[in-house]
């Protein structure tokens, strides 16, 4: 019951991805810019959305399918000396601000994920890093929470339930991955 239930709802998202179509491709030109003009990217997000950031990185510095050149990118989720000594003598709403002012550059493009929008360390990151200049874009779910009025741009996966939101958001970034193959292949 839960499966058929589950299947159905994740179809539903799916079937719906092509209204963000024009997001993506947008996307995908602004990260191709980015590279040109020596920028790079940063991923950051919590739980679920952690693991995609580090994903997604792997999948630009290492490789996704084609044989290209190493992509500039980097997950502000995966240091966990960075990650605790914030936390514990900080905040944890501030734990991706902090490394946003240590790497984040106006020609750097930064991709905050958060299934509600309403995370406070994303928020917070993404407002840090549009002082510094650079471009933001938040990975949200249909309604974009707070970040629908913060980030320069977003990618709202047409979904309210966290694990759908999740779903589409891999497969977008594979989706961006194939994009950047298509554009980068020697
Ligand atoms: O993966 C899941 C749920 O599917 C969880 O780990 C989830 O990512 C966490 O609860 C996050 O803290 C949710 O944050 P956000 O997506 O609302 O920003
Ligand atoms: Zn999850």
């Amino acid at each position: 019951m839960s499966f058929e239930s589950a299947r159905q709802r994740h179809l539903q998202t799916f079937n719906r991805l092509p209204e963000i179509q024009a997001d993506v491709e947008k996307l995908a030109g602004q990260i191709s810019d980015t590279f040109a003009g020596g920028g790079k990217l940063l991923f950051l997000g919590n739980g679920g959305s952690a693991a995609d950031s580090q994903h997604l990185a792997a999948e630009f510095v290492i490789r996704y399918k084609a044989e290209r050149r190493a992509l500039p990118a980097i997950a502000l989720t995966v240091d966990s000396s960075i990650l605790t000594a914030h936390s514990n003598d900080y905040s944890f709403d501030s734990v991706f601000t902090r490394q946003i002012e240590a790497l984040c550059r106006p020609e750097d493009l930064v991709i905050g994920l958060s299934t509600s929008g309403n995370s406070a360390n994303v928020i917070n990151a993404i407002e840090a890093a549009k002082q510094i200049g650079a471009t933001c874009w938040a990975w949200t779910g249909e309604s974009g929470g707070k970040l629908n009025t913060i980030a320069d741009h977003l990618i709202k996966a047409p979904s309210s339930e966290t694990a759908r939101i999740q779903e589409a958001h891999i497969f977008i970034g594979h989706w961006l991955c194939e994009e950047m193959d298509r554009r980068l292949s020697t």
